[in-house]
């Protein structure tokens, strides 16, 4: 069974998508990408959430908020972020929730800075070049092979349990 809870991050600009660089990003809206995607995962019998901003701290809460929201999986297309934040990459990995990193355009056939990603060495896959499919794909992605994460969390929360036990045993009271 695939994921039953996603959420699909878009970082800073790709609120223009539809009219910014067509000839690089076609003319799809968000919102038609967005919608798409809801409808998409709701005919899989699943619950799509989305997000945009053009702020790095605005989406590094946004990724911690998915960690209580018991997120499954997340969609995230960083965007400019993909080269520079270190940040954003640590939030990814501090909520341990596994990602998919999609990129619009092909980024390797750019400038060549494009083609070094915060991300892709801890991504569960990488699409890039595809176009606005690549949501699709992604989203398709996690539906069929990203595991719900239940049990995990269960695992991990009696670790805490356990380990803050420990530690209150051996600090001074
Ligand atoms: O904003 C973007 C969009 C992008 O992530 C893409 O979808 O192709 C590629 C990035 O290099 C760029 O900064």
């Amino acid at each position: 069974m695939g994921a039953k809870n996603i959420l699909l991050l878009n970082g800073p600009n790709l609120n223009l998508l539809g009219t910014r660089e067509p000839q690089i990003y076609g003319s799809t809206t968000l919102s038609d990408v967005e919608n798409a995607a809801v409808a998409q995962a709701s005919s899989a019998g699943a619950k799509l959430s989305y997000f945009q901003t053009n702020h790095e701290g605005v989406l590094i809460d946004r990724i911690h908020k998915a960690r209580e929201e018991g997120v499954d999986a997340i969609v995230i297309n960083p965007a400019a972020f993909t080269h520079q934040s270190v940040a954003l990459r640590d939030a990814l990995l501090g909520v341990n929730i596994p990602f998919v990193e999609i990129h619009v355009s092909n980024v390797h056939a750019r400038e060549e800075w494009r083609s070094k990603s915060y991300f892709s060495d801890k991504a569960e896959a990488v699409i890039c070049g595809l176009g606005v499919f690549g949501y699709k794909a992604a989203i398709e992605f996690c539906l069929e092979h990203i595991k719900v994460r239940a049990k995990l969390s269960t695992t991990v929360s009696k670790y805490y349990n356990h380990k803050s036990k420990i530690n209150q045993d051996k600090w001074p009271q």
